[in-house]
């Protein structure tokens, strides 16, 4: 449905052209479940979207009478400072963005899904039919998030993981070069997809 990632967060992600400074984050703060972080005003919070449409397509309605760009804004604070950082993983000069202690708290886990669905839906007139998840992080985003806009989830994996007849394409990561692979009839001519991931790194994947 847009050939442009659209980024939960709006810093340029890591290794991008625009982004070679140092971590906007504290590299130093570890945040968990058990010891939440504090929250902070989100300088990069955006206005919401002109194409907003609180009673449009498919699936449309929020869940919570609540949501609202204020609401999101507030969520995108609280998720942003749950991230932990570790420089110079898995190898020297890499930034690495621990999602995971999103995931070990079940508030921050509901609030991931409820700032995705409310991210969607403002950025797009339409919710989308499909939603593409990328392997392996992919998957922790996809699948809820699908539930939550009455679309399917179509899973893009590694190769070699998939069986029948597949698509192939290559490429490069802020690591290594790998190939994904999607069954060539998972997603039926007209309908309107959705690529979900975790984190944008150098971008190449989305850029090339
Ligand atoms: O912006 P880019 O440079 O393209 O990098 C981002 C990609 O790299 C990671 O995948 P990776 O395959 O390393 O890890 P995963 O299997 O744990 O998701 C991440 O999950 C993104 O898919
Ligand atoms: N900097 C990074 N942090 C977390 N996951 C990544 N995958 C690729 N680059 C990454």
């Amino acid at each position: 449905m847009s050939a442009k990632p659209v980024s939960f967060d709006s810093h340029p992600p890591h290794g991008h052209p625009e982004n070679q400074g140092p971590s906007t984050q504290n590299v130093d703060r570890a945040s968990t479940a058990s010891h939440p972080p504090s929250v902070k005003p989100d300088p990069t919070t955006t206005a919401p979207h002109p194409k907003l449409n609180p009673h449009g397509a498919k699936g449309s309605e929020p869940s919570s009478s609540s949501s609202g760009p204020a609401e999101l804004s507030d969520l995108k604070v609280r998720l942003r400072n749950a991230l932990r950082q570790y420089p110079d993983f898995p190898s020297k000069g890499i930034l690495f963005e621990d999602i995971m202690p999103i995931f070990s708290s079940p508030k921050l886990h509901a609030d991931l899904v409820k700032a995705l669905e409310l991210e969607v839906r403002a950025k797009f007139d339409k919710t989308p039919d499909v939603i593409v998840g990328l392997e392996s992080r992919g998957f922790l985003f996809g699948p809820s998030l699908a539930l939550r806009l009455d679309a399917g989830f179509v899973p893009v994996r590694k190769q070699g993981k998939l069986p029948g007849k597949l698509e192939t394409e290559g490429y490069e990561k802020e690591y290594g070069t790998d190939f994904f692979q999607i069954q060539s009839d998972a997603i039926a001519k007209g309908q309107t997809v959705l690529v979900v991931d975790d984190i944008m790194a150098t971008g190449m994947f989305y850029y090339r």
